[in-house]
């Protein structure tokens, strides 16, 4: 039996960046940048007030309070350039005209005389000025031609507030993996609305991974519940091949039952059975296979937390790969409980985030473990891994803690591909 870093190189294994293509940004938002974007434009685009209140022309030297100027004018935001001798009113965000290269606020000056339609005409200063200030510089932000965002970054809301800010049309990106899913089991009951029969249940990992899916970056192509035989999944799996999945998931159906039938469709299929089995809990029976026209399989099996810890772990990697980003990297936080498990497998065990009074994070593990249990899994903010070799981890230990979705909270810069 494989263990969980051994399974993951394995599926890493030949596995690169899928294709991409040209998006306008509000059409891209979730997805990951394929190509770094450079500015084609100054942000701000010219120099401008950060205050309303007087533009004045003091070249490199400070005003004292007392000083008086002639004012000649308003610049509102959206008036393009013009060039002054004198000071003029200006408006925060508006353009500073020409000659005048500072910004007092409007608190800071007494209006001596106003012109015939109430503006002002004259000031003084109530502070010193210091030279330039208040003034927002053209490309302060972003300059044309600096980098605006690195390949393998993820686009989210501020990310499109970047890119309309530097007026960038199209970016490129990587087209979401698409996916296929099949649930089986004769038990499973799809429709809410439908009273369970004697030894039916409700198909809870149909949801899951169908909107687990799509959270991770892939775009869901269908969403089956099959027969228990093997002829009607082997048919699904082919329908699935045909319609261009890149990724087929199935749960249930790849342990030691008589019903377990995934290893033999895809034997069937003469799919390259990658591993089938892993030294971990839940979700040992773990399968991972390559069909022959390339598109990967991953047989999930039927628990939930087992089904959750193979979508996160396994098939979230491969779908980052998919996508050129590097692998995960997770937290290192300390357990705040004691943990004991036995040596052998890597346990997964539902979690949550804690903080002390200092507001130090650390990782709680949940009660209800057990991989038929779907009650915890939607309390649980991620997963702690305790590894093979542990068997005792006293309070204070340090784990990896990996959030619920695989998306890090920091830029994911680095690219795989
Ligand atoms: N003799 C053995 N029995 C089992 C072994 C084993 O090694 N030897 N492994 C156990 C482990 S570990 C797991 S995990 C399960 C995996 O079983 P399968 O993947 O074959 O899945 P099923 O038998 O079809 O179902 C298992 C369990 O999950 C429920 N289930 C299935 N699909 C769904 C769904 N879509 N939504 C909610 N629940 C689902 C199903 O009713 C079963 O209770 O095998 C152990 N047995
Ligand atoms: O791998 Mo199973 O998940 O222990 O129930």
């Amino acid at each position: 039996m494989l263990d969980v870093d051994a399974a993951l190189a394995l599926i890493h294994q030949g596995l690169h960046r899928g294709p991409t293509e040209a998006l306008a940004p509000r059409a891209a938002l979730g997805r990951v940048l394929a190509q770094a974007v450079y500015s084609g434009e100054d942000l701000p685009p010219f120099d401008n007030a950060a205050m309303d209140g007087f533009a004045l022309p003091l070249g490199a030297r400070t005003a004292q309070a007392g000083e008086e100027f002639a004012v000649q004018g308003e610049q509102a935001a959206g008036d393009a350039a013009r060039s002054a001798q004198v000071a003029c009113a200006i408006m925060t965000g508006a353009r500073l005209p020409d000659g005048l290269d500072t910004v007092v606020p409007l608190e800071q000056v007494r209006v001596l005389a106003h012109d015939v339609q109430g503006g002002a005409q004259r000031i003084v200063l109530t502070v010193a000025v210091a030279p330039g200030q208040h003034c927002r510089r053209r490309g302060e932000d972003i300059c044309r031609g600096e980098p605006a965002l690195p390949a393998g970054c993820r686009i989210g809301p501020p990310q499109l507030a970047l890119l309309a800010g530097i007026g960038c049309a199209k970016v490129s990106v990587v087209k979401a993996p698409r996916l296929t899913l099949f649930c089986t089991g004769r038990e499973l009951v799809d429709d809410p609305a439908r009273a369970l029969g004697s030894g039916e249940i409700r198909n809870s990992n149909g949801p899951y991974l169908a909107a687990a899916a799509a959270a991770a970056g892939t775009e869901l192509l269908r969403e089956v519940t099959v027969a228990d035989e093997p002829a009607s999944l082997q048919h699904a799996i082919a329908d699935a091949v045909a319609d261009g999945a890149r990724l087929i998931l199935s749960t249930g159906a790849v342990s030691a039952g008589r019903y377990d039938f995934v290893p033999e469709v895809l034997g069937a299929l003469r799919a390259d059975i990658v591993f089938h089995k892993l030294r971990m809990r839940p979700g040992k029976p773990l399968l991972f296979a390559r069909l022959p026209g390339g598109t990967l399989y991953f047989g999930l099996p039927g628990n939930p937390a087992s089904c959750a810890v193979g979508f996160r772990f396994f098939v979230c990697a491969a779908v980052r790969a998919l996508l050129g980003l590097a692998a995960e990297r997770p937290w290192r936080l300390p357990l705040v409980q004691e943990a004991s498990k036995k040596a052998g497998f890597a346990l997964y065990q539902k979690a949550s985030l804690t903080f002390d009074r200092d507001g130090r994070a650390g990782v709680r593990l949940l009660s209800g473990q057990e991989s038929f249990k779907v009650h915890s899994l939607a309390h649980a903010q991620g997963w702690a891994m305790l590894p093979a070799a542990a068997e005792h981890l006293p309070a204070g230990t340090s784990v990896d803690f990996h959030g619920s979705a695989h998306w890090g909270l920091h830029l994911d810069t680095e690219s795989a591909a």
